[in-house]
């Protein structure tokens, strides 16, 4: 029988994960999605047929009854479902990994995973690289580990650090780098632009380790992620220069198929890379 999923979440990942299951890229049913705004819904269950339309959820416990319960919506939504969905032996996959900076609510969602028949999945998302990233950390010698990302100003609107700060992004006329700090600093202060680098950061060598930054660039077209990782067995270099998707130009491409990819890998006997 098929995995059933329940997101939470009905915008740009939610989507394009819905359109894959939809048309046969992956073999499982999506039994549920939650979002505030209902007709983000009713768009999602518009690439159905009515038989295997998904429930509109009237609440997020309400995916609780899938098999797997995947997280696209923001990093309160990994604070309302996470626990609960690992507790209650459901595997998890979560987008929004940029919560997991939170020590607390970290520990608590790898305590719940570890106790858990469940699994919790953070797919690599926009970025390349976790692979080795991941595989170099094993080594106990990997010293240093830093994103650069580079955003067109829109990409970075209303961002808290940017409100709080007052950075008016449409004077910026040049390359300009308007964050430079540690991964957990970055997840508060860029909720919906650097769950990347929380990612990386726990493949590696954590979120207080890790060196962000973040760069506001009026001549860039594409979302741009640049990791350097070096110790003792040499050093990774990764670029990747996403493609915004269309309905939400914070959110790469990438990152939507990426999900998929790792739902995919779920399903198949033969397993390519780290
Ligand atoms: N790991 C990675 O590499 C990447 C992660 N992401 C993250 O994935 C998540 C989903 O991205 P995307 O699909 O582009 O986002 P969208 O904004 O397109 O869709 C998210 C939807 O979920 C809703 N939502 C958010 N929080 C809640 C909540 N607590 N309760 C109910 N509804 C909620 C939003 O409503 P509203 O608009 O009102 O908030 C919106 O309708 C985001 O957190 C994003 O930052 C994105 C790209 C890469
Ligand atoms: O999609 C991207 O390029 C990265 C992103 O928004 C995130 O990590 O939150």
């Amino acid at each position: 029988m098929s995995r059933s999923i329940g997101i939470f979440g009905g915008g740009t990942i939610a989507t394009e994960i819905a359109r894959a299951i939809s048309d046969g890229t992956l073999s499982a049913e999506l039994a549920a999605v939650y979002d505030r705004h209902p007709e983000n819904v009713n768009r999602i269950q518009a690439l159905f047929d009515q038989e295997s339309a998904p429930d509109e959820a009237d609440d997020p416990s309400a995916l609780l009854e899938a098999d797997l319960v995947l997280e696209a919506a923001g990093q309160t939504a990994v604070e309302q479902i996470a626990v609960d969905a690992l507790s209650g032996g459901r595997d998890c996959m979560i987008l929004s990994v940029g919560a997991l900076a939170d020590a607390a609510l970290r520990k608590g969602v790898f305590e719940a995973a570890r106790a858990s028949e469940g699994r919790l999945y953070a797919p690599s998302g926009a970025i390349a690289g976790l692979d080795a990233v991941k595989t170099a950390a094993l080594t106990g010698d990997l010293e240093s580990v830093a994103l650069t990302t580079t955003k067109p100003p829109a990409g970075l609107e209303g961002a808290p650090y940017v409100v709080d700060n007052e950075i008016d992004l449409a004077d910026i006329d040049e390359p300009t780098v308007i964050f430079d700090g540690p991964a957990t600093e970055a997840a508060a202060a860029f909720p919906s632009n650097i769950n990347v680098a929380v990612a990386l950061s726990l493949a590696g060598i954590g979120p207080d380790e890790t060196a962000v930054r973040i760069v506001a660039d009026p001549e860039e077209e594409n979302n741009v992620h640049e990791i350097t990782a070096e110790g003792g067995m040499g050093r990774i270099e990764t670029t990747v220069r996403n493609v915004p998707s269309p309905t939400n130009p914070k959110t790469s491409y990438l990152a939507a198929i990426s999900a998929i990819e790792t739902l995919r890998g779920l399903e198949t006997s033969i397993d390519i890379g780290t």
